[in-house]
């Protein structure tokens, strides 16, 4: 398994480009199985929760190749074998949920393994589920598999979400694009994803208002064709890159970079004395004055504070100059970075879904451990501004959504490399 190494070594200076987004692109990948005509996606980035769902695609018998190293996907559905997603492959990406929709509105029917809880909470399916039905989805779950059916096909319905879930939006919208009439979905997520993805279901034919709101209305099509759609930029990885200088100081510009993508969160930036420019280029961020002030904050669905981007925050708060809490509303065990940053020397008290942290003068390298994808690289930002190592062990996690983590923060002068274990 291989680790990374960071050691902190100051100021960092330069550009980072950002790539396309992984949650963008794992729900714009089945969207190819709407339609038997190809789907291209440019801007893509290179990951490998990207290449499990090119595995999951070709085990549907869907063509997938990947061109100019990765950054474009051309995809094929127009003779696919199965409508069966196995256990096998699912249990490895939680988001292989999405083959569900698209492939039980043009087939009818479809069998997919359920994805099971992960490390940040148990993260049930059944809202996908309760969409599907409202647009007359047969469901019955056996032997650990969704046995779908829409025997006639799906029709428009209504559903309204009792909470926000960006992937059973993802889901029922895919489907509703088939559906026979209109489909409300109600309480939506409004996330960057969705818009999105409703922009390349349109490219492909699909009648769909008011995605970026949290009411989206669905006219079925009886067809969807083929389209090339570019991915839009990730956030995440954004927001990430933003905290390496706002943590170690200097003045770093994200390439592709818009504060709309995350308003709430550059508004925290500025008020714990990090400025963000938006410029042609992307965002220049830079410290103010020096000091990094705590400030609390709470995660929310898009237009909140993301809770992708809560461990990295935390991170920042390890040595700001005062105590903020951090309020996690998403996911029920998002807090396992916190104990290994207490292992750098953050003074950090989880209770329930809240850490109080306090900030400390610095931050001291040691060995760690990434429990997932988030955690991992907040223990990169911390290494960052540690005195010392730090070895972060089980970066497989990271890879799932950081492309060439090490090369992108060497390039702008961060002391950091990539070991590779047996
Ligand atoms: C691949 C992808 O895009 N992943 C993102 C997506 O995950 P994902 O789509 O899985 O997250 P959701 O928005 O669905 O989850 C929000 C909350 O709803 C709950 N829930 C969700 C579905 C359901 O059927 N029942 C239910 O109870 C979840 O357990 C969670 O507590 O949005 C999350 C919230 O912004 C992000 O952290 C993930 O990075
Ligand atoms: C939680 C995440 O991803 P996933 O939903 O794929 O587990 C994430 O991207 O931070």
């Amino acid at each position: 398994m291989d680790s990374i190494i960071v050691t902190g070594n100051g100021p960092l200076s330069g550009t980072i480009p950002i790539a396309g987004a992984k949650n963008a692109c794992l729900t714009l990948m089945p969207a190819t199985l709407l339609s038997d005509e190809p789907l291209t996606l440019t801007n893509a980035p290179r990951l490998s929760d990207i290449r499990t769902m090119s595995a999951l695609l070709g085990s549907l018998g869907a063509e997938v190749s990947t061109l100019q190293g990765g950054q474009v996907i051309a995809m094929s559905s127009h003779a696919l074998t199965s409508q069966r997603a196995e256990y096998d492959i699912v249990r490895k990406m939680r988001a292989s949920i999405l083959v569900l929709g698209p492939l039980l509105a043009r087939f009818g029917h479809a069998e997919v393994s359920l994805p099971g809880g992960c490390a940040i909470g148990a993260r049930p399916v059944d809202l996908h589920l309760k969409a599907l039905e409202a647009m007359g989805a047969q469901l019955d779950l056996r032997e650990g598999y969704v046995h779908a059916k829409a025997p006639g096909g799906l029709k428009g319905g209504t559903y309204e979400f009792p909470i926000v879930s960006v992937g059973a939006t993802e889901n029922a919208l895919m489907a509703a694009t088939l559906a026979k009439g209109t489909t409300v979905l109600k309480n939506a997520a409004r996330e960057p994803e969705i818009v999105d993805l409703a922009t390349c279901l349109r490219r492909m034919g699909a009648q769909i208002e008011g995605d970026g709101t949290s009411t989206i209305t669905i006219e079925g099509v009886e067809r969807l064709h083929g389209a090339t759609h570019p991915v839009v930029t990730d956030r995440i990885e954004l927001g990430t890159y933003m905290l390496a200088p706002a943590i170690c100081g200097g003045e770093v510009t994200c390439l592709g970079g818009r504060i709309d993508l995350l308003q709430a969160f550059c508004e925290k930036l500025d008020a714990a004395g990090v400025s963000v420019t938006e410029t042609g280029q992307g965002l220049t961020v830079a410290r103010k004055n020096g000091d990094i002030r705590a400030v609390d904050v709470a995660t929310e669905p898009f237009p909140g504070f993301p809770t992708d981007l809560q461990a990295q925050f935390m991170a920042l708060m390890c040595t700001a100059d005062g105590t903020s809490t951090l309020e996690e509303n998403i996911f029920e065990n998002r807090f396992m970075h916190a104990p290994e940053l207490i292992r750098m020397g953050a003074d950090i008290d989880v209770h329930g879904g809240v850490a109080t942290v306090k900030g400390v003068a610095r931050l001291k390298g040691a060995p760690v451990m990434a429990t997932d994808l988030r955690a991992s690289v907040s223990l990169i930002l911390a290494g960052l501004a540690a005195e010392g190592e730090t070895i972060v062990n089980r970066v497989y996690h990271l890879d799932r959504g950081y492309e060439h983590v090490e090369d992108k923060l060497s390039a702008v002068g961060a002391k950091i490399e990539r070991v590779s274990g047996q």
